[in-house]
């Protein structure tokens, strides 16, 4: 891996200290950063490099899977310096590209520079501008983008946002994270197929009676309200990470074809999502928002009491909807995806769910649809739920077939990321193209949601969500698993 200067804006904040300093040290430990890297982190208040250096191994400690190690952990650190910063302010960029340029030379490194924005969407914009009118990306060397989700706040505030960016970075140079590609389940979908000989009969389309997609979290706003209470679910959750699980489950590839390939095919899927009209998506739709409750034994605050948050906020905190893919292969087959907060469990998993064919009858008692379950987190497992007769009843039981991972010993989402952009290996970054294209299918939604055209339901924290969401399958005798 070539020698790179990494430079974080949002380095003070909630993404860097839980995930972003802990994945850079893992990959340290593994051997897997340059040999020569400058990591510069950047925040609005002054702070000294020791204090931030103390900062960075404070969240390692906190947060990293592994032990820290005291032998690497002052080299590790040292690689760190720090820059107080204000994204609107010029002379901020004009410290930075001295600091930059400062660091090269000392580590006699090239003008390779890797920018992360890990920081709110509404700066994403001013920064590269910034970044290009102050010279810090004419640089004589290769130059990256990493950017958040969500990328832009709708369709037409997205497209502006891609244009204003591709004035600085072209398309090959703009990485838009989306840390639910990085988790090692879901890189795994790729090739779970090809791998499997076995699979590939299992997954044949006309077996599958629908498949279902959750991504339900115990965990409420938290501090985030500021953000939260203008993204809600559909952008937070919905337009990102769910439609990428939709593309990823929906791809699966009998044979090995190139990163590019993959972005082209995850494309045609959502090309193919049957657009939902404004009028007719509450028929597919159901919007939530949590109540007061109980999470596991402790009683939590409603969605409209928790701090930061307006107390008629008309935000939804849960998402369910039936899609299609009208694709040769999955055409008829419903799509069910739901995210929620404050939910009776942490779990993101996809289950595909086998049409039965067999009837209860005398000799057939107990039959239940077969189901095959690929559990992304917190755990990693793959389950087969198939029937068993058991001889005393004389009644059929459903039994698990399970595969589970070590958990503890996968590398996490980012760490995955991390070390692909710095790389320069897109495959598991979001295209532009898809970005588009989810929102456009998004895109009505959101002006259902303006012109209530779309109920919002409530439902206690602690639960599965709000009954109407059951009510989606229920019209075709399904159920969420
Ligand atoms: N937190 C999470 O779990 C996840 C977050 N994300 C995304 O990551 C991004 C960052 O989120 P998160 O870390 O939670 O946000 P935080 O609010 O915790 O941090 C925001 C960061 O931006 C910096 N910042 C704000 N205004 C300015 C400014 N004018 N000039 C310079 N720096 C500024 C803050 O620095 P300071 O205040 O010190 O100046 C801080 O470091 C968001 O896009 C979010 O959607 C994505 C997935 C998960
Ligand atoms: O991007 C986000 O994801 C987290 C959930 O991520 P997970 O890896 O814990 O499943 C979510 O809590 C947050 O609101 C959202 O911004």
């Amino acid at each position: 891996m070539q020698d790179m200067t990494f430079v974080l804006f949002g380095a003070t904040g909630d993404l860097a200290q839980r995930k972003l300093f802990p994945a850079l040290y893992n990959l340290y430990l593994d051997g897997r950063l340059p040999e020569n890297i400058s990591i510069v982190g950047l925040g609005r208040n002054y702070c000294s490099n020791e204090d931030f250096q103390s900062k960075v191994e404070r969240a390692v400690q906190a947060y990293s899977r592994r032990t820290v190690q005291p032998s690497g952990l002052q080299d590790f650190l040292s690689k760190f310096r720090y820059c107080a910063f204000d994204v609107t302010d010029k002379e901020s960029y004009h410290h930075l590209h001295e600091l930059i340029d400062n660091r090269e030379i000392e580590l006699g490194i090239p003008q390779n520079r890797l920018f992360y924005l890990s920081v709110g969407p509404s700066l994403v914009d001013v920064i590269t501008s910034n970044l290009n009118s102050s010279g810090i990306c004419q640089n004589n060397g290769w130059k990256r983008l990493i950017v958040e989700k969500p990328f832009g706040s709708d369709l037409e505030t997205a497209r502006q946002l891609n244009k204003n960016l591709s004035k600085t970075f072209n398309e090959e140079e703009i990485y838009r994270i989306d840390h639910y590609l990085g988790k090692p389940m879901v890189q795994n979908l790729e090739t779970l197929v090809l791998a499997n000989p076995a699979l590939k009969s299992l997954l044949d389309h006309k077996q599958i009676s629908n498949v279902q997609i959750t991504a339900s979290e115990t965990v409420g706003v938290e501090t985030r309200a500021d953000y939260y209470d203008k993204a809600g679910a559909i952008r937070d959750m919905v337009q990102n990470h769910l439609l990428q699980l939709v593309m990823m489950t929906a791809i699966y590839l009998p044979e090995k074809i190139t990163a590019n390939e993959i972005r082209v095919k995850k494309m045609e899927i959502i090309e193919s999502l049957r657009p939902l009209l404004k009028e007719n998506a509450y028929k597919d739709v159901v919007r939530g928002q949590y109540e007061s409750g109980d999470i596991q034994g402790t009683p939590v605050f409603g969605y409209k009491e928790e701090p930061g948050v307006d107390d008629s906020s008309k935000n939804d905190t849960y998402f369910a909807a039936r899609l299609y893919i009208d694709n040769p292969s999955w055409s008829g087959i419903p799509f069910y995806i739901r995210t929620g907060k404050r939910l009776n469990q942490k779990s993101t998993r996809i289950v595909i769910e086998f049409k039965n064919n067999m009837k209860d009858s005398d000799v057939l008692q107990g039959l239940t649809p077969n189901l095959l379950i690929l559990e992304i987190s917190p755990n990693e497992s793959i389950s087969l739920r198939v029937n068993m007769k058991d001889p005393s009843s004389n009644r059929f039981e459903p039994v698990w077939i399970n595969f589970s991972t070590n958990s503890e010993s996968l590398p996490e989402a980012y760490e995955l990321l991390l070390f692909d952009a710095m790389l320069g290996n897109a495959t598991f970054f979001s295209h532009w193209k898809e970005v588009e294209l989810s929102w456009e299918w998004i895109q009505p939604l959101l002006e259902a949601y303006q012109e209530n055209l779309l109920p919002l339901y409530s439902y206690p924290a602690g639960s599965t969500g709000p009954e109407e969401a059951n009510q989606l399958l229920q019209s075709k005798q399904f159920k969420w698993w």
